[in-house]
């Protein structure tokens, strides 16, 4: 059995793996999304639950913060939180969702209200925050590590969303924008804290394993999704 302590690069590069195979882009809902295939219905419903996971990223976020063991982490931690629940005169990606929502024609108050959440996504969620909560502050830290992969994702669903989903109101397009450079100094500094706290193969497994249960977060969702709207054809 191979158990040396990985390098920096083995560890980072067993980190990308995990994206390579599991991360949410490879689901065929999402598939169908950056193919330009949803129905309006289709992508409402995305968007629709993908606010109880906005809503819920501060929640964990205060969660790891708490845990945190120095000032300096935690300073840089908190940002998160101020970059979804905003601030006076910067309203934050929570505030930018909905109005994501009412781009692509939801109502503010059918987001606020919930009604459009599944059930299996309000689980698959919880799991993520329960996570965190109940794991140690470096397995916490790695789960949010899916950001090493979402800002190539998201730079190509600002342009499928443009020229694929015309209907959508531009403005809808900011919370996106704004995660272009917030999603790579997020990974960054959650990447450094994990390749500088792992202190022995053990450690380095279990951060691989919440990176890991952190994709599959997100596959439950969609396939959550997939499930209760499915696609024109299947239901021919
Ligand atoms: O649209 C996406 O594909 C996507 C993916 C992810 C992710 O990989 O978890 C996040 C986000 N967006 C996002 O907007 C966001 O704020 C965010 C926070 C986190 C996290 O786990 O702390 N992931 C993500």
């Amino acid at each position: 059995m191979n158990k040396h302590l990985l390098s920096n690069e083995e560890l980072t590069m067993r980190l990308r793996q995990v994206g390579e195979q599991r991360y949410h882009d490879k689901h065929p809902y999402h598939v169908r999304m950056h193919e330009g295939k949803l129905s309006p219905e289709q992508l409402r419903a995305w968007v629709a639950n993908r606010f109880y996971y906005q809503k819920n990223i501060p929640v964990k976020d205060a969660i790891i913060l708490s845990k945190l063991p120095s000032r300096e982490e935690r300073r840089h931690w908190i940002q998160r939180i101020v970059d979804h629940d905003g601030t006076d005169g910067s309203e934050g990606g929570i505030e930018a969702w909905i109005r994501l929502g009412e781009a692509v024609g939801i109502p503010r108050e059918e987001m606020l209200d919930e009604r459009h959440v599944l059930p299996a996504v309000r689980f698959a969620v919880d799991a993520y925050v329960n996570f965190c909560r109940m794991q140690p502050w470096l397995i916490a830290v790695a789960s949010s590590l899916t950001e090493l992969f979402a800002p190539v994702l998201i730079t190509q669903r600002i342009a499928v969303f443009e020229q694929l989903y015309p209907w959508i109101r531009p403005e809808g397009l900011e919370y996106f924008q704004a995660r272009l450079h917030q999603a790579p100094r997020d990974a960054d500094h959650g990447l450094e804290l994990v390749l500088r706290e792992c202190k022995d193969r053990g450690e380095q497994e279990q951060v691989i394993s919440a990176l890991h249960f952190k994709c599959d977060v997100l596959w439950a969702i969609l396939d959550a999704l997939s499930l209760a709207y499915p696609d024109a054809e299947a239901q021919r």
